[in-house]
């Protein structure tokens, strides 16, 4: 297979393909994300995922770059990172008591091949009181995750079920994309 880049800046996706075993190279894209209203959230993250990995291709056109983007819909509402704690505080209140989806976007692009796919997991969310929001608002925690919470943390604490794949809230799909990975290995 080719030499792998994990065009992505964000720790837990690194450390999901540690995990999976896999040797690569961390280059984060300089894609400037932008929720527009009008896309679905399932083509928004398919389109940011393939937008970061092409990012990163074009200046490494002899790898197999791995994109991707995570959002939390609910309703209408796309949800990525929150801008303050006033916004991670807006979102928060929306989750609280009840359902939401969260949509995970992965691209692997090499010179012969391309494969985008769309992780879906639903979370529901216990009832939070103000005080719980603002106790989870000055942990720091809620800043860089779509969302205003991230599920491998303290955020484990507001979350009551998921249905579906748990690594996919996280950032990373890992059993389906080291599968994809695997449909690359005729071109090396
Ligand atoms: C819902 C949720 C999201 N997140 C994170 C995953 C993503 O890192 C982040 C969503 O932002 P993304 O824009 O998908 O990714 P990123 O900016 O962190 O990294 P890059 O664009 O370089 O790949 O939210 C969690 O860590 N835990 C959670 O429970």
């Amino acid at each position: 297979m080719k030499p792998l880049i994990l065009a992505s800046q964000s720790p837990r996706r690194k450390q999901l393909l540690e995990q999976a075993g896999l040797s690569f190279t961390v280059i984060p894209s300089d894609v400037e994300e932008k929720l527009t209203k009008k896309n679905l959230p399932e083509d928004l993250v398919a389109s940011l995922a393939y937008q970061k990995a092409l990012n990163v291709f074009e200046r490494y056109p002899g790898h197999l770059v791995l994109g991707s983007d995570t959002v939390v819909s609910l309703d209408s509402h796309i949800l990525g990172k929150p801008t303050d704690d006033d916004d991670a505080r807006r979102m928060l209140q929306m989750l609280s008591g009840g359902w939401h989806t969260v949509l995970t976007g992965v691209t692997l692009l090499s010179a012969e091949k391309e494969v985008t796919f769309v992780e879906k997991t639903e979370v529901n969310f216990f009832s939070l009181s103000e005080e719980d929001i603002s106790m989870y608002i000055k942990s720091g925690e809620p800043v860089d995750k779509a969302g205003a919470y991230g599920i491998q943390g303290l955020g484990a604490m507001l979350v009551e079920k998921i249905n579906g794949d748990y690594f996919a809230i996280v950032g990373l799909p890992i059993a389906k994309v080291v599968r994809a990975l695997k449909t690359f290995n005729d071109h090396v």
